[in-house]
């Protein structure tokens, strides 16, 4: 039984993707501030969303190489609940981020092959939680986002000291085994419930989140108006 894992679903960009991931019962949404993404939202447009976001609903902003004149005017003008870190920003940006913006720190970390570990050691040192996604190929335009997975077992049953979310390539048909052989107790998702690039499907995302919480179950949460 997967109950207790939390779901994340990123790359919102409408108020109907946030009330479908409400309904469905994930624990945080996302919303990317990455020009070059099919998902990118501009700021004004994730404030919309997150004034969208019952209570409950954590609201996570994700930025890649974001330097401080974005992140002042991102988490001046959305309410956040956490920001993700999706670039190569090392462990000393980390902890200034947090410093500074008082606001928990995910840090993303690209996993391809067991040498890659070792850096999900070094950020559990500064991030507040750390999500373990594919590692982008050679030339990718997107570091994250991409639909694929790594292999699994590198983080079978791992520990690191602060909670991390398993991500890249996860979809309705194999979540659940993804949770099952890592051991995961968190799951991130953005292509994998999409019906094209950027554009969110709420059947995909219904599906995602009974995957995970076992057979059946939407969580009750009041309807957006
Ligand atoms: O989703 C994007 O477009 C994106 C752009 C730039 C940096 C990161 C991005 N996504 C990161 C995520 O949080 C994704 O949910 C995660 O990489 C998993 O993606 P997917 O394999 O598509 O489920």
């Amino acid at each position: 039984m997967t109950s207790d894992v939390r779901v994340k679903i990123c790359g919102l960009k409408t108020p109907a993707d946030v009330q479908a991931v409400a309904e469905a019962g994930a624990a945080y949404c996302g919303f990317v501030f990455f020009e070059k993404s099919p998902r990118n939202v501009d700021i004004g447009t994730a404030r919309e969303l997150a004034f969208c976001a019952p209570v409950g609903l954590a609201k996570v902003a994700l930025v890649v190489d974001a330097d401080d004149a974005m992140l002042d005017k991102i988490t001046g003008e959305v309410p956040l609940d956490m920001l993700q870190l999706h670039g190569s920003e090392s462990p000393d940006r980390v902890a200034q981020v947090k410093q500074r913006y008082g606001l928990p720190v995910m840090k993303a970390i690209g996993v391809a092959e067991a040498a890659d570990l070792p850096l999900i050691d070094l950020y559990a040192q500064v991030a507040d939680q750390l999500l373990i996604d594919a590692k982008p190929p050679k030339g990718a335009v997107l570091p994250g986002g991409n639909g694929l997975r790594f292999d699994w077992q590198l983080v079978q049953r791992k520990y690191w000291t602060r909670p991390w979310m398993l991500a890249g390539g996860l979809h309705a048909g194999n979540v659940a085994e993804a949770i099952a052989r890592t051991g995961t107790r968190q799951v991130d998702v953005s292509s994998g419930v999409e019906s094209a690039p950027g554009v969110k499907d709420a059947d995909k995302i219904r599906a995602f989140v009974a995957a995970v919480h076992g057979a059946g179950g939407q969580r009750a949460v009041p309807k957006l108006t």
